[in-house]
């Protein structure tokens, strides 16, 4: 996968390109990233890219022209088939990036990331060069930027080789639509609080079990809309009764 952010910032997107299993799976060219900053495609010797807002009003807005422009130049840089790629803007406007959207982009070939600053960027861009506009959460930050790592880092943990092992990313939260089931490692007991015996067991079987009832549990208490959506195996229902059961009690 070919991710490319187009940001006045390129140096931010280090956190991502050189740390962690991302930044290992990009340096064995797993996948491969570009920043593009629209600062060089300014059409004026002072490089301006930002310019005062029609109608008024605090702030600037990132001018249409350097960001289509860089757009255009990400689009020539593509490989793979060009027809699996996809233009996206980070914006609190956008549709809330969902495991599901996740899942979809990280087939893709080609990834190009607006990142806007300021108020904005114009909404001309967005008509003619965007495919779509995604929000990570319902708030603001000063920049696409972050954002755009966020979403570059859930994508990329689908892509096949980043992980290793594939599994731990099939395991996550929202993989299987639960939330994730508690975590523990050495020391045995940690200021008088032991592990689970069940966990010490090696009965690989019950400890799954474990683990399925302690996500249901966790996904009931903490966010039961998700089990509305979603469709119950057999044993998942049985263990849901059972929990119902104890709260009941
Ligand atoms: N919730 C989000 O995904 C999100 C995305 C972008 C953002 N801020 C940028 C700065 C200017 C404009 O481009 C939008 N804030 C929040």
């Amino acid at each position: 996968m070919f991710i490319q952010a187009i940001t006045l910032f390129p140096e931010m997107f280090e956190s991502i390109t050189e740390y962690g299993v991302t930044g290992r799976a990009r340096k064995q060219d797993i996948w491969q990233f570009a920043a593009i900053n629209p600062r060089q495609f300014a059409d004026n010797k002072l490089g301006y890219i930002d310019d005062r807002p029609f109608g008024g009003g605090v702030g600037m807005v990132m001018m249409a022209e350097p960001l289509f422009c860089a757009i255009q130049a990400a689009k020539q840089q593509f490989s793979g088939s060009l027809k699996n790629s996809r233009v996206i803007y980070l914006s609190p406007q956008g549709q809330s990036l969902s495991h599901k959207k996740v899942l979809e982009l990280s087939q893709l070939d080609n990834l190009v990331l607006l990142c806007g600053r300021y108020e904005g960027v114009d909404e001309r861009v967005l008509q003619t060069a965007v495919d779509e506009e995604i929000s990570i959460g319902d708030f603001v930050v000063s920049g696409g930027e972050l954002p755009a790592m966020m979403l570059m880092d859930a994508v990329l943990r689908f892509v096949p080789n980043v992980l290793g092992e594939i599994a731990s990313a099939e395991q996550d939260s929202f993989a299987d639509g639960l939330l994730d089931y508690p975590h523990y490692t050495r020391p045995a007991e940690f200021q008088g609080m032991a592990v689970p015996d069940i966990l010490k067991s090696g009965n690989h079987a019950l400890i799954a079990e474990w683990r399925l009832e302690q996500s249901l549990r966790r996904t009931l208490t903490r966010r039961p809309d998700l089990l509305v959506s979603r469709e119950l195996l057999p044993q998942e229902t049985r263990l849901l009764d059972k929990i119902r059961q104890e709260s009941d009690e």
